[in-house]
């Protein structure tokens, strides 16, 4: 065994991704690399009608948001494969002085359906560096997980790239009436690089490129949430819903300006999956637990 047995589990996920990409104090254990920046959430007409939540009523609400790289390595290449997924997490202050988050990123589903399966995902990962006997614990992994030898893409920009919530929210409104949800966060373009080309990118390409977008005007996505049907698996983010279920817009995020000390914000900011607000709740997928967890020990190792 690589983690001490006597741990908990999200203190033996948090050693596994620092086995997997090393540990670099002060930097998160997964998504190291990121830009803190912030703007406002407009929401839609339509998004009280599914939540009573107080950043649907009406008025635009402050947000900060943290767009990243996968991994934990701070310096790893924008074009990389080890740089995907790409996030985007979602903190809206809301007028009552609290806070809900969005974690959200490019995939389109998740590899793994718990905490335990994605604990040990990072550790085959640990086991199957270059040179490791073959078959690789990674390829014994993705016998039994096929999802996770989908490759992912590189997006041509940070705003050109649809983020995901993967794992399913419950919505209740003003009737009481309750929904499950996916988030969507949808640019007005989506465009992926080729992996030739994302290779051949300057290491910092897409940070480069966001900054750069950002001070020369609002960068935009629509929020949306996917509208789960009868029978669609609401604690298994490995499954897709079916396309055509139903969207609907909650409202406009707008990027406007990039953080003045952006290393600063990453280090004191911690977004939580499951921090929500009075009109959405957690359902019972098991990741969400798992991640709120985890990224609350990433968030004291990195805080010391
Ligand atoms: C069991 C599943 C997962 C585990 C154990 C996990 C673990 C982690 C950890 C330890 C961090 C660092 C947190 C911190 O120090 O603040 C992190 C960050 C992050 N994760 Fe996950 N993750 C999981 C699934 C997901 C999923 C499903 C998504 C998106 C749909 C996601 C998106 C992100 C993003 C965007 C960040 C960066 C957060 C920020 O900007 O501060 N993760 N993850």
């Amino acid at each position: 065994d690589q983690v001490n047995p006597e741990s908990s589990l999200a203190e033996q996920i948090v050693d596994a991704l620092n086995q997997a990409d090393g540990a670099y104090p002060g930097f998160r254990a997964n998504h190291a690399k990121g830009l803190v920046a912030e703007g406002t959430f407009a929401p839609s007409a339509e998004a009280a009608g599914l939540s009573k939540a107080s950043l649907f009523a009406g008025a635009p609400v402050p947000v900060t948001v943290r767009f990243s790289s996968g991994s934990g390595i701070p310096t790893v290449a924008d074009g990389s494969p080890r740089a995907n997924p790409h996030g985007l997490s979602v903190k809206f202050h809301l007028k009552d002085g609290s806070e809900t988050d969005m974690v959200l990123n490019s995939r389109t589903f998740f590899p793994v359906a718990n905490g335990k399966d994605f604990r040990d995902l990072e550790l085959a990962v640990a086991a199957s560096q270059a040179g490791a006997p073959k078959p690789t614990a990674l390829e014994k992994f993705i016998v039994d997980h096929p999802l996770v030898a989908i490759p992912l893409k590189t997006p041509e920009s940070l705003a050109e790239e649809q983020y995901n919530g993967l794992n399913a929210f419950i919505l209740t409104n003003a009737a009481g009436i309750r929904q499950a949800v996916r988030y969507q966060l949808v640019p007005p373009n989506v465009v992926h690089l080729a992996p030739e080309e994302a290779a051949k990118r300057a290491h910092n390409f897409l940070f480069d490129e966001i900054r750069e977008r950002i001070g020369r005007g609002p960068v935009t996505f629509q929020l949306r949430a996917q509208l789960a049907g009868p029978g669609d698996p609401i604690t298994d983010a490995t499954q897709v819903w079916p396309a055509e279920r139903k969207v609907v817009t909650l409202g406009t995020l707008t990027v406007r300006k990039v953080a003045d000390d952006s290393d600063k914000a990453q280090r004191e900011l911690l977004f939580l999956p499951g921090q929500v607000t009075d009109g959405i709740e957690a359902s019972d997928d098991p990741l969400i637990q798992a991640r709120d967890e985890a990224y609350a020990v990433s968030f004291a190792r990195r805080s010391r």
